[in-house]
């Protein structure tokens, strides 16, 4: 081989290797594995063993990015109507459904082991729980067919927090189910104010989502609802559950306030798609910020410093 073809060769591959990266839609991933950290931290007062986070994260990267190839393959023909989505793999043709389908289920398969043999039972079936939720119930069908596709479907990318407790525990219990339920209700916020910024390509493939079929004005209203419910739902895990202290309640309120001002002003303007693209990033760094205060607020660390300080104002 010469050196031209050596280095077309290398790039050739650097391309593939694109590729079905972009099948697993990796901008979505971190999001849900510091769900899963969370959850991790919360369980083991945070003194998870850093090898077990890793196996877990690593294991919840392999199942998120097959369920992520499983939807790509599935939906390729309205992804390549969508402007948002016609670049993706298989639309445009770079990656056979055939492959695709063939990465989704090593990538699977590898999740499933390294969760029964390095974590443990409960976790990995929870994490395929994930991916045929994701597949069977969103995916085929409720997306096509139903106004309430992410309402149920949202569930799929709630599990995530289970995950993380079961790895750690073997088991579930009320703090977990709770971690599920708030993302289960801030799912609405955030795909809504997304759907409401690109009503008109779900329009073009006919997929019934929110604003397509009830408007404008009845999805903000929708999405102040589920604010208004998922705000106090975050207080749950300090009353009545004790799970967390007086970090995760600064951050719960002050992030609460913005989330549900945003929420507010949109259903004053629910035309405006500047604030709908505005509540749309916010709900993500709300939840990223909301589930660091989780980690920070679980830290033996934390709670020692917050003794130091309460000791320094003593009172009679
Ligand atoms: C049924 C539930 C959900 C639906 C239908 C949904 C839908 C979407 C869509 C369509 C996008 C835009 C992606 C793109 O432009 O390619 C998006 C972005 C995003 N979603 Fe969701 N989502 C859901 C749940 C979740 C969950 C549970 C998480 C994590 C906890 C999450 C995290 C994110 C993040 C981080 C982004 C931004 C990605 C970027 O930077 O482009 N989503 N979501
Ligand atoms: C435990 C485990 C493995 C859970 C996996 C759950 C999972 C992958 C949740 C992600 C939810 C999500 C981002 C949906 C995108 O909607 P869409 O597919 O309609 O988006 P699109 O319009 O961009 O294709």
């Amino acid at each position: 081989m010469t050196g031209t073809q050596a280095l077309r060769h290398h790039d050739n591959f650097l391309q593939v290797a694109k590729s079905y990266y972009q099948l697993t839609k990796p901008r979505i991933i971190p999001l849900l594995l510091i769900t899963t950290a969370a959850s991790m931290e919360i369980a083991s007062k945070g003194q998870v063993s850093p090898l077990l986070l890793f196996l877990t994260l690593l294991g919840g990267t392999l199942a998120a990015a097959a369920a992520q190839t499983l939807n790509c393959i599935y939906d390729r023909d309205i992804d390549h109507t969508m402007l948002r989505t016609r670049a993706r793999p298989i639309p445009s043709g770079r990656v056979q459904p055939l492959h695709a389908l063939i990465f989704a289920l090593v990538l699977a398969s590898l999740s499933l082991a390294l969760f029964v043999f390095f974590v443990n039972t409960l976790s990995g079936f929870l994490a395929m729980t994930g991916i045929a939720f994701y597949m069977l119930i969103y995916t085929h069908l409720l997306k096509r067919h139903s106004i309430q596709n992410i309402v149920i479907g949202g569930a799929a990318g709630s599990i995530p927090p289970l995950v993380g407790w079961a790895a750690v525990t073997g088991d579930l219990g009320w703090i977990p189910w709770i971690l599920f339920a708030i993302i289960f209700l801030w799912t609405p916020p955030h795909f809504w104010a997304l759907a409401l910024m690109i009503k008109d390509d779900y329009a073009e493939v006919d997929i019934p989502m929110m604003p397509v079929v009830k408007g404008e004005e009845a999805t903000s209203e929708q999405i102040w609802l589920y604010t208004l419910i998922v705000v106090p739902f975050t207080f749950l895990l300090i009353y009545p559950l004790a799970a967390c202290g007086v970090v995760y309640g600064v951050a719960a309120l002050v992030l609460g306030f913005v989330f549900l001002k945003k929420a507010w002003r949109l259903k004053q303007n629910p035309f405006d798609r500047d604030m709908a693209r505005s509540l749309f990033k916010y709900s993500i760094l709300y939840m990223m910020l909301l589930c660091t205060a989780m980690v920070i607020d679980s830290l033996p660390m934390t709670s020692h410093l917050i003794a130091t300080i309460a000791s320094l104002f003593p009172c009679s």
